[in-house]
């Protein structure tokens, strides 16, 4: 018996990852792209949106209307936008009752806790990184800040292209909070970003953060374990885009049938 497809919604859909994403839908057997937003009096409203991305037509046709009629037809909405465009959509799946992939970071605490209220009435998942490596490097650096984060000065560093607008990276925040939690620590508390100056002796219990933006880096996390006479580093490498995408479709389709909740990446991947 055919599987019913899952419908999806794509937001910013000619954003570096709106449009790796489109692709990967179209080649996946389980689902179909329904719906591509684009923000308001974007000049390829009313284009077909394959067309646009040089895939050829698909029979979408971009808008930025969210005419809750006429868009209702699609089962969960992926963005990948910016924090106040995440809302934005977020309330719309509300009001709609449509599940929402949130692949958007650089949330402030408050619009986090927006997120939280709103899985109370509809289904959410919300990953820094949908990659399965990271989610593997998140494995990784639990077990080995259990056995060695006591004496070790913990650093984590992260590069990505010269275009990223947050920092640090919401996975280096995710592994942050990864290391905060087996050392019971407060994560903003026990955290160094170096600046310029007399910096002193480099405090213990704190993770050292550093971040390069250049070029067109996709993406690369390292956690540094430094302890006398030893060091020991885990790094994860996204060579492309494809990685973050399958995550977020394959977390669509688990979500689809999701009534409410919030989720991440790990409930996925521990349940498919
Ligand atoms: N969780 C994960 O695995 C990953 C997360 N990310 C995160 O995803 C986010 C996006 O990254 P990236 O794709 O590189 O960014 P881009 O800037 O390339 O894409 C964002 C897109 O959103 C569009 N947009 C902005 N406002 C609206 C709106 N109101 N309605 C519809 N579309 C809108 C932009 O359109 P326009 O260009 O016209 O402004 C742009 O095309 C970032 O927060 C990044 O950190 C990225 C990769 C992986
Ligand atoms: O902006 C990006 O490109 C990425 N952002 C995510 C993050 O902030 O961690 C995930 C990935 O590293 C790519």
């Amino acid at each position: 018996m055919n599987k019913i497809k899952t419908r999806i919604a794509i937001t910013g859909p000619m954003g570096r990852m709106g449009q790796i994403l489109i692709k990967e839908i179209q080649k996946n057997k389980n689902t179909c792209l329904t719906l591509a937003l684009l923000k308001k009096h974007h000049p390829l409203i009313n284009k077909d949106i394959g067309e646009s991305l040089g895939i050829g037509k698909i029979g979408i046709i971009a808008t930025d209307k969210l005419n809750h009629k006429k868009n209702k037809d699609f089962d969960v909405l992926i963005d990948f936008t910016n924090p106040s465009t995440t809302l934005h959509y977020l309330k719309y799946c509300s009001e709609l009752k449509k599940n929402i992939v949130i692949g958007t970071t650089g949330f402030s605490e408050e619009e986090i806790h927006t997120i939280k209220i709103h899985s109370k009435e509809i289904g959410i998942i919300i990953s820094s990184n949908f990659s399965i490596g990271i989610n593997l490097l998140f494995q990784l650096v639990e077990k080995s800040t259990e056995i060695i984060g006591k004496n070790s000065d913990i650093n984590i560093m992260e590069s990505h292209h010269r275009n990223k607008i947050d920092a640090p990276s919401g996975t280096a925040l995710s592994i942050g909070k990864v290391i905060s939690k087996v050392m019971n620590w407060d994560l903003q508390k026990h955290s160094i970003y170096y600046t310029p100056g007399i910096t002193g002796i480099r405090k213990t219990k704190k993770i050292g953060f550093s971040v390069v933006r250049s070029g067109d880096i996709v993406g690369k996390h390292t956690v540094m374990f430094s302890s006398s006479g030893e060091e020991i580093k885990i790094t994860h490498t996204a060579s492309n885009r494809i990685c973050f995408a399958k995550g977020a479709i394959q977390s669509a389709i688990w979500l689809h049938k999701k009534k409410m909740g919030l989720f991440d990446m790990t409930d996925v991947l521990s349940s498919t």
